[in-house]
């Protein structure tokens, strides 16, 4: 299966439908009074997040995506209906953006979260809502408001709770083989990884947590090169992240630099990603001897001048890896229940909010059920409120 994880789609919310004139004509009752019925408000457009996808690559073959809009008003008091809203199936973990002014929605993280993204118009009102007891042939109605379209950016963003972080080649994908029984391709040359891939690590019966392998960084990646920096953003949600560093790189670069390039390209992307917990593992430690294995780890150690935590390990002979999974449940199960990642501002505004208080301000505040609806002139023109 692809793994698609942008897509931009066009949602378009049901328009309002409109309100109407009409006036209740009957055998013995020539002059009935005004019975124009509102018309329905207009169906709204949501997201739902559903742990049974895992692509967005659906949006990428069908871009449009329009609720139905409401009926209009009939005569005899007849409401119409309301447009039926539409619902669209996303993969947990999706965020979705307003494409024009870069507004990020919401975030779907949990499965059965529903997120607005486009709000249906709300109905026009009809005649009958205009009496009064001085004007009892009201021919004033509104129009439905539209429904909101909008642009949306789909990004989904893998939910795990350590991200791996490494040039190409330093072994990411070996060591989730490792770790998890994801299979990602191995191979002794740079971007062998292409697409983010996930993991299941069990290190205690009944206690696991999720990993996920990107593809590999390089100087310069925040502006193209390499695979560029995309795929940087699945790292946004997990809670540490695993530099991996190759203690001795095949082409004999020194791994300093490399590993002052991923940080500086890290810092390019996002400086919160780049706050984020990080410790840093060296790996391929069966490549050295002992002696020149701690030689090597305190030079590059102190020339990064890092502080943090420090681990070794031999993906490939699988030596180190259970020992630092399991470092990676204690750290993961000391930290306090999941922070929610939603931003708290993150209020949404609808265009046609304010519309249903104004309107309904508009009708006539002494509507009067009891007076005679009968009426003598109907001869004058329709009049449309228009509020937009
Ligand atoms: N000797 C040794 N080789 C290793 C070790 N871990 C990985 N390798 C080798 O390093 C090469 C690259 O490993 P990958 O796991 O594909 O590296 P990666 O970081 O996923 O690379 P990209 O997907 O290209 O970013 C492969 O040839 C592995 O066999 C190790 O612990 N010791
Ligand atoms: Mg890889």
């Amino acid at each position: 299966m692809k793994f698609v994880d942008e897509a931009v789609i066009r949602v378009e919310a049901g328009d309002g439908g409109s309100g109407c004139v009409s006036f209740r004509r009957e055998k013995y009752v020539p002059d009935g009074g005004p019975d124009g019925g509102d018309g329905g408000d207009g169906g709204s457009v949501f997201l739902q997040a559903d742990e049974n996808y895992n692509t967005l690559i659906d949006f990428r073959f069908e871009r449009f995506h329009m609720a139905e809009r409401g009926e209009n008003g009939r005569g005899r008091d007849c409401t119409g209906h309301s447009g039926k809203d539409l619902v669209l199936k996303v993969p947990v973990g999706t965020r979705a953006v307003d494409h024009e002014t870069e507004e990020v929605l919401g975030d779907l993280t949990t499965h059965g979260q529903k997120l607005l993204v486009a709000k249906g118009g709300f109905h026009g009102l009809g005649n009958t809502r205009f009496k009064s007891s001085t004007n009892r042939a009201p021919r004033q109605k509104t129009l439905g408001t539209p429904g909101e379209v909008r642009s949306l950016k789909l990004e989904l963003l893998l939910l795990a709770d350590v991200g791996l972080l490494g040039m190409p080649n330093a072994g990411k994908s070996t060591f989730i083989r490792a770790v998890s029984r994801a299979t990602p391709k191995v191979a002794d040359y740079p971007f062998t990884t292409l697409v983010p891939n996930l993991g299941v690590v069990n290190p205690r019966p009944g206690q696991s947590f999720v990993i996920a392998d990107i593809p590999g960084l390089i100087e310069g990646a925040a502006d193209g090169a390499g695979l560029g920096i995309r795929f940087l953003k699945h790292l946004e949600r997990c809670r540490i992240l695993l530099h991996i560093i190759d203690i001795e790189p095949i082409d004999g670069s020194d791994p300093v630099e490399a590993a002052r390039a991923i940080v500086g390209e890290l810092e390019k992307y996002s400086p919160k990603l780049a706050t984020k917990p990080r410790w840093l593992v060296f790996n391929k430690t069966d490549l050295l001897l002992e002696e020149e294995l701690q030689e090597k780890m305190a030079r590059i150690v102190s020339e990064l001048e890092w502080t943090g935590d420090v681990y070794t390990m031999s993906a490939y002979n699988r030596e180190g890896t259970q020992a630092l999974s399991l470092k990676l449940l204690d750290y993961i199960q000391s930290l306090p229940a999941e922070d929610v990642i939603q931003d708290p501002d993150a209020e949404v505004e609808f265009k046609w909010d304010n519309y249903h208080q104004a309107n309904t301000d508009s009708v006539n505040e002494d509507y009067d059920d009891d007076f005679d609806d009968d009426f003598d002139d109907d001869d004058y023109d329709v009049e449309v409120i228009y509020q937009r």
